[in-house]
């Protein structure tokens, strides 16, 4: 592609050197860029793609964007107000504006995003379609499983998923849109059918500096949106959105529980593994089992009902989809092989989602709840002592260890969880090592107890000073039960 085919979209404040340049690759990692390249300046939180231009273009960058004056030779550079935006058109640009050809569904929320994305892939897999899927866990190209980095990759990485998936004939999508990515425009140019909202609660205030900035950085995603905007009418912070988004052209659909909603639930009944409603939509009623537990299912279920609907699915096919799930990895995932006590792997890492799977949990326990469960170092402080609040709250014992401590001192994070769990009379433990923390649990376990692992769910490493290490909280628990002689 010629570069000034690139350039065509955006508002460009300076070009000094030719605009003719064939452009073969465009990235913003200088370590990344290859022959004919165009390398995207990015200034970070932690160091300035301005300042890696010159390994740019030893890599063989021609053409460089840039959003501060630069005086190099040997490229063409383009400055431009603001190199993030820049990249997303161009990015779009690059690999045709894919998202304009598949049917793009994104949901945002602090939690229940994954869960609602899978359970939205199956109702379309179960009618026929092929779509892919974009999200925390992995990405998903029809069968084909693509690791991810991050919920919502760069622009760049982003619609080049995009149009590989055209490639492989994938006709949907269904994506996960963090805050970062709105923040960070990384979906400025996706053109997306549907948008949903499953929740909002505090998280992420390292990032957004408060919680109104949160929320409006989420409801940017209702403005990208060109079919239906879903909004979960039982949250508050989703009837201030329905509020400021009303007189958006998009019309909006809303589910919940305890509001009067279009898509709702009715008669709902929990088992320690499965969850079933009654759906009631505008259109057709009818009963939903699932093999997921918790209340909080019953909302994603409804989220993916009302994003199903909106699109016209049939009532079998949204019933055959939900209904053929076994489980979503490391979320309310019991661990099988336990049989006189239940564990239980989950990736509650927000207050929101701890107090929301304690509580799911503990109607089931028949003698004790143990919690075993960290807070991530480098990020949101604020959640460390709530976190421990509510653990202590709602457990009969809890371990506190690490959780990707980072680049912080573990026991400085175990401190503060330690300041919320001693307001309250839950017993605890601090023991810093996570595999001697669920030892400990495993070890005081008794018959019909629940142990709830809590934090890393599908995860399978830790990041301790900065290094990472392989660990998965479910082979830990096996290995260590076998170690035991507890299986
Ligand atoms: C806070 C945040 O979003 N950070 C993103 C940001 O990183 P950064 O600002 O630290 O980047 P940096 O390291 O300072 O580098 C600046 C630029 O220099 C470039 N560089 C750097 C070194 C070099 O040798 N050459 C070079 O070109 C980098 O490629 C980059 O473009 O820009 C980088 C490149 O664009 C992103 O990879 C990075 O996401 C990191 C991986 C991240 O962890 N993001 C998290 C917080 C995130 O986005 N999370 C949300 C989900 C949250 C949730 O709901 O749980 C997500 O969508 O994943
Ligand atoms: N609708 C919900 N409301 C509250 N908590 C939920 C909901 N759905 C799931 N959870 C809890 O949140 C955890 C994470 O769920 P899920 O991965 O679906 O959310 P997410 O929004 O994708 O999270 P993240 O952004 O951190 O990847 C689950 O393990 C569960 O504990």
């Amino acid at each position: 592609m010629l570069l000034k085919e690139l350039l065509r979209d955006l508002e460009i404040e300076g070009l000094k050197g030719s605009d003719e340049l064939s452009i073969e690759a465009t990235t913003y990692d200088s370590r990344k860029v290859v022959n004919n390249s165009l390398f995207i300046c990015i200034e970070g939180f932690k160091t300035d793609g301005h300042l890696y231009i010159k390994d740019a273009i030893k890599n063989g960058a021609v053409a460089v964007i840039v959003q501060k004056d630069i005086d190099i030779e040997g490229v063409t550079v383009v400055k431009v107000k603001n190199t993030r935006k820049a990249m997303a058109i161009i990015a779009n640009d690059f690999y045709h504006r894919p998202s304009g050809t598949l049917a793009l569904i994104g949901v945002t929320g602090t939690n229940g995003k994954t869960s609602t994305t899978y359970m939205i892939k199956k109702i379309l897999e179960a009618s026929g379609r092929k779509p892919g899927l974009i999200g925390t866990i992995s990405n998903w190209i029809g069968d084909e499983k693509i690791d991810a980095d991050r919920t919502t990759p760069e622009s760049l990485d982003l619609q080049k998923l995009f149009r590989k998936m055209l490639e492989n004939e994938i006709d949907s999508c269904v994506m996960e849109v963090s805050s970062h990515s709105l923040e960070l425009q990384r979906v400025e140019k996706c053109n997306f059918q549907v948008g949903v909202f499953t929740n909002l609660t505090p998280d992420h205030l390292d990032f957004h500096p408060t919680i109104i900035d949160y929320r409006n950085a989420k409801k940017k995603l209702f403005h990208k949106t060109e079919l239906y905007n879903i909004i979960n009418v039982d949250d508050e912070h989703g009837r201030i959105i329905i509020d400021e988004i009303n007189s958006l052209k998009t019309p909006i659909l809303t589910f919940g529980v305890n509001n009067k909603a279009d898509i709702s639930a009715k008669n709902i009944v929990m088992t320690m593994k499965t969850v079933s409603f009654d759906m009631i939509t505008p259109k057709y009623k009818g009963k939903i089992e699932l093999n997921i537990p918790g209340l909080f299912t019953v909302y994603n279920a409804l989220a993916a009902i009302a994003v199903t609907y909106a699109m016209g699915i049939e009532f079998k096919y949204i019933k055959e989809g939900l209904e053929c799930m076994k489980g979503i990895a490391g979320r309310l995932e019991a661990v099988e092989e336990f049989k006189d006590f239940a564990v239980i792997i989950d990736y509650a890492h927000t207050p929101d989602a701890l107090e929301n799977v304690l509580k799911s949990v503990r109607g089931f326990v028949e003698n004790k709840l143990i919690t075993v469960f960290g807070c991530g170092g480098d990020r949101d402080r604020s959640k460390r002592a709530v976190m421990g609040e509510i653990a202590g709250k709602y457990s009969d014992l809890t371990i506190i260890t690490s959780d990707n401590p980072r680049s912080e001192e573990p026991m400085q994070i175990l401190t503060m969880i330690e300041d919320g769990i001693s307001r309250t009379a839950g017993k605890y433990h601090v023991i810093k090592d996570r595999k001697e923390a669920i030892s400990f649990a495993l070890k005081s376990a008794q018959k019909g107890d629940i142990i709830l692992i809590a934090g890393k769910g599908h995860e399978t490493y830790q990041v301790i000073n900065n290094n990472v290490f392989e660990f998965d909280d479910k082979k830990v628990a096996l290995e260590v039960a076998r170690e035991e002689g507890l299986l």
